[in-house]
Formats: C-alpha cells, sequence, structure tokens
C-alpha cells in the first residue's frame, strides 16, 4: 500500500499569542496521532524548543534565527524529510514559527521542502485576541497573515469582554472570509481540525486562500524584507549558570526595557523549595505569567530572551545582567514578588470567561507589596 505524505502544517502568529501553548494542548490531546515537531524561534535562545513536550518524533530545532529569512530551505529539507520518512512512523508534523516569521515566505519554504513523503498541511494563524487591535495598528501586515491562514485560532478569550470579541471576530472575517476561525482559551483546539482536515486539504487548491499559491510561490524570493516584522524587531538574551534575585526579576518583568514586548525564558532561583524546579517566565504585552516546570537533566541555569520592536539592546542587556544575584535567604518575602504570577491553565470554557484578575495576571506594581499577598493562595502548588 502506499503511504500517504506526512501533511506538515504551520504553526504562526505574532509574539506571544499562544503558538507553543497550543502545540502543547494539541500534543497532549494527540489520540493516538504521533506528532513530530519542529521550532523555530527568534531569540538567540530557543525557549520554545525548551518549553514543547511530548511530540513523538522529538523536538528538533531550526537554529540561525527565523526560518523565513533563509534563502536556502535545505536544513527545512532535511528535517522534514527525516520526520517523515517511513520509518519515523509519524502521522504528522507541526513546525512552531517564531513570532515575527512572514507566514507566506514560510510557506514557500514548507512548500520546497516537501519531498514525495511530505506535503503541505496548511497554516494555523493565532492570534492574541486582548491584543489584536493595537497590533494591527502597529503591523498592518499582520492583516495579511491573517489573509492566507487555514485556520485562524483567535487565542486569550478569558482575557476580553464579549464586545472585544466581536471586534476580533470582524476582523479576521473582514481580513480572511474563507478560514475556519475559533474563538478560544488556553489555545485549546481540537487536533483532528489541524490534522485530519490538513489530510483533506488539496494541495493545489487556491482557491481556498486569497492568496494563491501560485501567486505565493510566483514571489519575488528577493522581497523586500523591509516588509517583514523583523525590519522592526530585535531581541537580545541573558544566558548564565547564575540565580536570579525574585525581586529585581520581578521588578524587570513589571518595569521592562524600553521597547520590549516579549520576555521568555526559565531562571533558577537559588533557595529552598525553589531551585530544583526551574521557574517559566512569560511576559507579552505587559502581562506576565510564571510556571514551574522540572530540570528534566539540564543542569539548572537562568535563559531569558527580550524581544520587541524599537527594542533598546544596551538598556535590555544592562536591565538583565541587572537581575542576576542570589536571592537574601533572609528576605523571606522576596520570593513572593515571583510566585505571585504563577497561575494554572485555565480548564474554563469561553461561556465562562474569568477576568485577568481571576487569573492572577495583573502585573502589579512593584510598589504594591506581595507579602500582603495571601501566601497560601499565591505561592508554588
Ligand atoms: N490568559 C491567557 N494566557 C494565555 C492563553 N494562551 C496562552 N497564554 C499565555 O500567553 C503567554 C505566551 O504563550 P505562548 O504559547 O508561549 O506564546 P507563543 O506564541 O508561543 O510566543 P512566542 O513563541 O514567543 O511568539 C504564556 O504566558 C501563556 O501561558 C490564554 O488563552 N489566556
Amino acid at each position: 500500500m502506499t503511504r500517504r505524505p506526512v501533511p506538515v502544517v504551520i504553526l504562526a502568529g505574532f509574539l506571544g499569542a499562544g503558538k507553543t501553548t497550543l502545540l502543547n494542548h494539541v500534543l497532549s490531546h494527540a489520540d493516538g496521532r504521533r506528532i513530530g515537531v519542529l521550532v523555530n524561534d527568534f531569540g538567540s535562545i530557543n525557549v520554545d524548543a525548551l518549553l514543547v513536550s511530548g511530540a513523538a518524533g522529538g523536538t528538533l530545532t531550526l537554529e540561525n534565527g527565523c526560518m523565513c529569512c533563509t534563502t536556502d530551505a535545505d536544513g527545512l529539507g532535511e528535517a522534514v524529510a527525516s520526520l517523515s520518512a517511513p520509518r519515523a512512523g509519524l502521522d504528522a508534523i507541526l513546525i512552531e514559527a517564531s513570532g515575527i516569521a512572514e507566514p507566506s515566505a514560510l510557506i514557500r519554504l514548507v512548500l520546497a521542502a516537501c519531498g514525495p513523503t511530505a506535503s503541505y498541511g496548511g497554516l494555523v494563524y493565532v492570534i492574541d485576541a486582548p491584543a489584536l487591535t493595537t497590533t494591527l495598528d502597529e503591523f498592518p501586515a499582520i492583516a495579511g497573515h491573517i489573509a492566507i491562514a487555514d485556520l485562524v485560532v483567535c487565542n486569550k478569550a478569558d482575557l476580553v469582554d464579549d464586545a472585544t470579541l466581536d471586534r476580533v471576530r470582524a476582523i479576521v472575517v473582514e481580513a480572511n472570509p474563507t478560514a475556519s476561525s475559533l474563538i478560544v482559551t488556553d489555545a485549546a483546539v481540537d487536533p483532528g481540525l489541524l490534522f485530519d482536515e490538513a489530510a483533506h486539504r488539496p494541495v493545489d487548491d487556491g482557491g481556498a486562500r486569497q492568496l494563491s499559491f501560485d501567486e505565493l510561490l510566483a514571489a519575488d524570493h528577493d522581497h523586500d524584507h523591509d516588509d517583514h516584522l523583523h525590519a522592526a524587531f530585535t531581541s537580545t538574551a541573558l544566558q548564565t549558570a547564575d540565580s536570579v534575585d525574585p525581586r529585581r526579576l520581578a521588578r524587570f518583568l513589571e518595569r521592562p526595557p524600553t521597547g520590549a514586548y516579549r520576555i521568555k525564558g526559565e531562571v533558577l532561583i537559588d533557595l529552598p523549595g525553589h531551585r530544583d524546579r526551574a521557574h517559566v517566565i512569560q511576559a507579552v504585552g505587559g502581562i506576565v505569567r510564571v510556571s514551574t516546570a522540572p530540570w528534566s537533566g539540564r543542569v539548572p541555569s537562568t535563559s531569558l530572551v527580550v524581544i520587541g520592536a524599537g527594542l533598546d539592546v544596551d538598556e535590555a542587556d544592562a536591565a538583565l545582567a541587572g537581575v542576576v544575584g542570589a536571592p537574601d535567604p533572609a528576605d523571606a518575602h522576596g520570593i513572593l514578588h515571583v510566585t505571585r504570577y504563577i497561575a494554572e491553565p485555565s480548564t474554563r470554557s469561553i461561556d465562562d470567561p474569568g477576568s485577568a484578575e481571576q487569573w492572577g495576571l495583573q502585573p502589579g506594581g512593584v510598589d504594591s507589596d506581595p507579602s500582603a499577598d495571601d501566601a497560601e493562595g499565591v505561592d508554588e502548588p
């Protein structure tokens, strides 16, 4: 029997929209499907790859910066070939793009990278619902990204009211009247929408998109990179074996350096009860979230990436260096400045969206004293 080519689905979306969250949801609800993952991050440390777990074919990382700026698809071709080879036994491949990747360039690359064992399986575009209007004001090119998606996932419904959701829906329909779209919290998307639909999606179907494959393929490969989000974005990173000081880390997250939009990574907090797990730091558009994860055989250390448009890199580097330091064991309340941001992922549906406060997501200023919080409520589970 001839083996059907393995669908390669691209997962794109602006910085911090919820791509890794979607990936992890899909992997943990794979329902017997064996899924391989390719991750391409923008910062010099591939934080997303650290945060993806459970891919059947392991998680391959595509280094050397944002994939859509790559002029040759060799690295991608090799990765797709090895994941789609019959011996890998995978049912699908998911590529998580960086938050500033140009989806049309990614589609071209994936089409070029798919040999006989793989086929392009569509573009899933994740939207940060609370941030959509401001992001579009600043980066109108995002409307063009939505326009070529096969599935638009409007995420973070828990953080917006009904009127905002209606606006988000209207923007999506205007940009892409033909794509399926979903409104979700915690990127809870049925994997069947990604893969089973992908298996039935005709590869040469230009009609399903506003921008057809022919147009994509015909587009000039030497396209003007100034149109890309990249032109506006820079990133910088801190990597050290040292611990961070929780008070200084919280201050950094709450008052990020000029131009910072996305901060992510994992840190070592060298305090009893905290050093045994990585503290995973996520800040996007001013909202801070912290979770903990096992070090999984890695040497405990600190890796933080800052990404932003108009980022003042010197200021960001100095601010990053400023968070490093041994915590004061006598400062009993210092850790609360970080653990107050720990919140369990939601199991709420969009009919019961809850509020940012209920999520513990308020980016409370450093001037407020977290030690006044209910310590049992905010400390690690
Ligand atoms: N409140 C809320 N937060 C969410 C939701 N989905 C994701 N997040 C949080 O948003 C932050 C960014 O999520 P990621 O999944 O890392 O986003 P991403 O698109 O992979 O980010 P980049 O790869 O950096 O562009 C994390 O703190 C997530 O926990 C949601 O539905 N509601």
